[in-house]
Protein backbone atom coordinates (compact mmCIF):
# COMPACT_ATOMS: atom_id res chain seq x y z
CA UNK A 1 0.00 0.00 0.00
CA UNK A 2 1.30 3.34 -0.85
CA UNK A 3 2.16 5.90 2.10
CA UNK A 4 1.38 9.18 2.22
CA UNK A 5 3.07 11.60 4.59
CA UNK A 6 0.99 15.36 5.11
CA UNK A 7 2.05 17.86 7.49
CA UNK A 8 -0.01 20.21 9.03
CA UNK A 9 0.81 23.60 9.03
CA UNK A 10 -0.98 24.55 11.75
CA UNK A 11 2.22 23.35 13.57
CA UNK A 12 3.95 25.42 11.70
CA UNK A 13 5.41 29.68 11.93
CA UNK A 14 2.37 31.48 10.12
CA UNK A 15 4.35 34.30 10.34
CA UNK A 16 7.12 32.44 8.42
CA UNK A 17 4.83 30.23 6.04
CA UNK A 18 6.93 30.60 2.79
CA UNK A 19 10.09 28.97 4.64
CA UNK A 20 8.09 26.74 6.34
CA UNK A 21 6.65 25.29 3.31
CA UNK A 22 10.04 24.61 2.15
CA UNK A 23 10.89 22.77 5.43
CA UNK A 24 8.70 19.95 4.04
CA UNK A 25 9.08 19.68 0.43
CA UNK A 26 9.88 15.90 0.94
CA UNK A 27 6.33 15.52 2.15
CA UNK A 28 3.79 14.00 -0.20
CA UNK A 29 1.61 16.96 0.76
CA UNK A 30 0.92 19.83 2.81
CA UNK A 31 -2.24 19.94 5.20
CA UNK A 32 -3.62 22.92 5.51
CA UNK A 33 -6.21 23.64 8.66
CA UNK A 34 -9.03 26.29 7.81
CA UNK A 35 -11.26 26.45 11.06
CA UNK A 36 -13.43 29.07 11.42
CA UNK A 37 -14.11 29.12 15.80
CA UNK A 38 -17.93 27.67 14.91
CA UNK A 39 -16.87 24.00 13.65
CA UNK A 40 -14.61 24.00 15.84
CA UNK A 41 -13.33 26.12 18.80
CA UNK A 42 -9.95 27.65 16.76
CA UNK A 43 -9.54 30.03 14.27
CA UNK A 44 -7.24 30.01 11.32
CA UNK A 45 -7.18 31.10 8.17
CA UNK A 46 -9.24 31.16 5.20
CA UNK A 47 -8.96 31.76 1.01
CA UNK A 48 -6.82 34.68 1.25
CA UNK A 49 -4.18 32.68 2.61
CA UNK A 50 -4.61 29.62 1.11
CA UNK A 51 -3.85 31.14 -2.52
CA UNK A 52 -0.80 32.09 -0.82
CA UNK A 53 -0.14 29.06 0.05
CA UNK A 54 -1.12 27.46 -3.15
CA UNK A 55 0.81 30.15 -5.09
CA UNK A 56 4.52 29.15 -2.66
CA UNK A 57 4.18 25.72 -1.77
CA UNK A 58 6.52 22.71 -3.45
CA UNK A 59 3.53 20.12 -2.69
CA UNK A 60 -0.03 20.19 -3.41
CA UNK A 61 -2.32 21.47 -1.00
CA UNK A 62 -4.73 18.88 1.30
CA UNK A 63 -7.27 21.55 2.25
CA UNK A 64 -9.29 19.97 5.67
CA UNK A 65 -11.97 22.46 6.20
CA UNK A 66 -13.50 22.44 9.79
CA UNK A 67 -15.81 24.92 9.49
CA UNK A 68 -19.27 25.09 9.52
CA UNK A 69 -20.67 26.13 6.23
CA UNK A 70 -19.01 23.84 3.90
CA UNK A 71 -21.21 24.08 0.91
CA UNK A 72 -20.65 27.95 0.55
CA UNK A 73 -17.11 27.74 1.18
CA UNK A 74 -15.87 24.38 -0.21
CA UNK A 75 -15.76 24.83 -4.04
CA UNK A 76 -13.70 28.29 -4.32
CA UNK A 77 -10.50 26.25 -2.39
CA UNK A 78 -10.99 23.53 -5.26
CA UNK A 79 -11.10 26.02 -8.07
CA UNK A 80 -8.16 28.00 -6.66
CA UNK A 81 -6.07 24.88 -7.36
CA UNK A 82 -5.77 22.81 -4.28
CA UNK A 83 -5.33 19.04 -4.85
CA UNK A 84 -7.64 17.99 -2.14
CA UNK A 85 -10.95 19.39 -0.10
CA UNK A 86 -11.66 18.26 2.61
CA UNK A 87 -15.26 18.78 4.27
CA UNK A 88 -16.68 17.54 7.73
CA UNK A 89 -20.11 15.15 7.13
CA UNK A 90 -21.11 17.12 10.00
CA UNK A 91 -21.10 20.03 8.11
CA UNK A 92 -23.56 19.46 5.22
CA UNK A 93 -26.39 18.21 4.86
CA UNK A 94 -26.00 16.97 0.74
CA UNK A 95 -22.20 15.16 1.29
CA UNK A 96 -22.65 13.55 -2.11
CA UNK A 97 -23.67 16.54 -4.02
CA UNK A 98 -20.88 18.60 -2.17
CA UNK A 99 -18.29 16.33 -3.02
CA UNK A 100 -19.51 16.21 -6.92
CA UNK A 101 -19.10 20.13 -7.08
CA UNK A 102 -15.54 19.51 -5.90
CA UNK A 103 -14.78 17.07 -8.11
CA UNK A 104 -16.05 19.06 -10.96
CA UNK A 105 -14.02 21.96 -9.85
CA UNK A 106 -11.00 20.23 -10.03
CA UNK A 107 -10.14 18.68 -7.24
CA UNK A 108 -10.24 15.47 -5.09
CA UNK A 109 -13.27 14.89 -2.72
CA UNK A 110 -12.68 14.07 0.44
CA UNK A 111 -15.07 13.61 3.61
CA UNK A 112 -13.99 13.85 7.16
CA UNK A 113 -15.83 12.12 10.37
CA UNK A 114 -15.33 13.75 13.74
CA UNK A 115 -14.00 10.85 16.72
CA UNK A 116 -18.32 10.46 17.62
CA UNK A 117 -19.56 10.33 13.92
CA UNK A 118 -19.86 6.66 12.79
CA UNK A 119 -18.47 6.19 8.89
CA UNK A 120 -21.99 3.94 8.10
CA UNK A 121 -22.74 7.03 5.84
CA UNK A 122 -19.56 7.34 4.17
CA UNK A 123 -19.43 3.57 3.95
CA UNK A 124 -22.13 3.19 1.76
CA UNK A 125 -21.31 5.64 -0.75
CA UNK A 126 -17.50 5.43 -0.84
CA UNK A 127 -17.25 6.22 -5.10
CA UNK A 128 -18.48 9.23 -3.98
CA UNK A 129 -14.88 10.37 -2.23
CA UNK A 130 -11.62 9.97 -3.01
CA UNK A 131 -10.39 10.70 0.16
CA UNK A 132 -12.12 9.93 3.54
CA UNK A 133 -10.56 11.19 6.96
CA UNK A 134 -10.76 9.81 10.22
CA UNK A 135 -9.92 12.02 12.99
CA UNK A 136 -8.09 10.33 15.81
CA UNK A 137 -8.85 13.62 18.05
CA UNK A 138 -11.31 16.04 18.62
CA UNK A 139 -10.86 18.91 15.84
CA UNK A 140 -9.68 21.75 16.54
CA UNK A 141 -6.02 21.96 17.87
CA UNK A 142 -2.62 20.22 17.57
CA UNK A 143 -0.26 18.09 20.10
CA UNK A 144 -3.04 16.16 21.27
CA UNK A 145 -2.98 12.35 22.25
CA UNK A 146 -4.06 9.87 19.44
CA UNK A 147 -7.58 8.28 19.97
CA UNK A 148 -7.02 4.63 19.81
CA UNK A 149 -10.57 3.98 20.15
CA UNK A 150 -10.65 5.25 16.52
CA UNK A 151 -8.32 1.57 15.14
CA UNK A 152 -12.10 0.18 14.34
CA UNK A 153 -13.52 2.83 12.66
CA UNK A 154 -9.97 2.66 10.15
CA UNK A 155 -10.35 -1.20 10.27
CA UNK A 156 -13.93 -0.55 9.52
CA UNK A 157 -13.22 2.25 6.36
CA UNK A 158 -10.39 0.39 5.19
CA UNK A 159 -12.54 -3.16 4.82
CA UNK A 160 -15.52 -0.98 3.38
CA UNK A 161 -12.95 0.64 0.77
CA UNK A 162 -10.95 -3.11 0.12
CA UNK A 163 -14.55 -4.62 -0.46
CA UNK A 164 -15.92 -1.65 -2.72
CA UNK A 165 -12.41 -1.58 -4.67
CA UNK A 166 -12.73 2.28 -5.23
CA UNK A 167 -9.25 3.01 -4.30
CA UNK A 168 -10.10 5.75 -1.50
CA UNK A 169 -7.86 7.10 0.24
CA UNK A 170 -7.45 6.29 3.97
CA UNK A 171 -6.38 9.99 5.72
CA UNK A 172 -5.99 10.04 9.64
CA UNK A 173 -5.00 13.16 11.44
CA UNK A 174 -4.38 13.74 15.26
CA UNK A 175 -1.89 12.66 17.22
CA UNK A 176 0.28 10.97 14.39
CA UNK A 177 3.78 10.53 15.63
CA UNK A 178 6.55 7.80 15.24
CA UNK A 179 5.22 6.05 18.20
CA UNK A 180 1.35 5.72 17.13
CA UNK A 181 1.65 5.79 12.99
CA UNK A 182 2.20 2.29 13.02
CA UNK A 183 -1.10 1.54 14.87
CA UNK A 184 -2.92 3.75 12.43
CA UNK A 185 -1.17 1.65 9.35
CA UNK A 186 -1.93 -1.33 10.62
CA UNK A 187 -5.18 -1.29 10.79
CA UNK A 188 -5.95 0.39 7.15
CA UNK A 189 -4.53 3.62 7.24
CA UNK A 190 -2.15 5.18 3.93
CA UNK A 191 -2.57 8.80 4.38
CA UNK A 192 -1.11 9.91 7.36
CA UNK A 193 -1.22 14.03 8.92
CA UNK A 194 1.26 15.00 11.15
CA UNK A 195 1.52 18.29 12.65
CA UNK A 196 3.75 18.52 16.08
CA UNK A 197 5.33 15.84 15.19
CA UNK A 198 7.16 17.44 11.97
CA UNK A 199 7.22 20.31 12.86
CA UNK A 200 8.18 20.27 16.10
CA UNK A 201 10.98 18.19 15.20
CA UNK A 202 14.56 19.69 14.49
CA UNK A 203 14.64 18.17 11.04
CA UNK A 204 11.38 18.29 9.49
CA UNK A 205 12.69 16.39 6.59
CA UNK A 206 14.17 13.43 8.94
CA UNK A 207 11.18 13.54 11.00
CA UNK A 208 8.99 12.55 7.38
CA UNK A 209 11.39 10.01 6.62
CA UNK A 210 11.07 8.48 9.47
CA UNK A 211 7.05 8.49 9.51
CA UNK A 212 7.16 7.04 5.95
CA UNK A 213 9.30 4.40 7.00
CA UNK A 214 7.34 3.80 10.52
CA UNK A 215 3.96 2.80 8.10
CA UNK A 216 5.71 1.36 5.04
CA UNK A 217 6.99 -1.47 7.96
CA UNK A 218 3.74 -1.81 10.10
O1 LIG B 1 -6.79 18.96 12.16
C1 LIG B 1 -6.02 19.16 13.06
C2 LIG B 1 -6.53 19.57 14.37
O2 LIG B 1 -7.90 19.63 14.30
C3 LIG B 1 -4.56 19.02 12.86
O3 LIG B 1 -4.29 18.70 11.50
C4 LIG B 1 -3.98 17.96 13.72
O4 LIG B 1 -4.30 18.11 15.05
C5 LIG B 1 -2.48 17.85 13.53
O5 LIG B 1 -1.77 18.14 14.66
P1 LIG B 1 -1.00 17.03 15.52
O6 LIG B 1 -0.30 16.12 14.54
O7 LIG B 1 -0.08 17.82 16.34
O8 LIG B 1 -2.03 16.27 16.30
Amino acid sequence: MSVRIEPSILSADFVNMEAELQRIATADAVHVDVMDNHFVPNLTFGPEMVRRVQAVSPVPLDVHLMITDADRWAPGYAELGAFSVTFHAEATDDPLALAARLRAAGSRAGIALKPGTPADEVIAHLDAYDQVLVMTVEPGFGGQGFMDDMLGKIRAVRAAIDAAGTGTWLQVDGGISAGTIARAAAAGADTFVAGSSVYGAEDPAAAIGALRAAAAAA
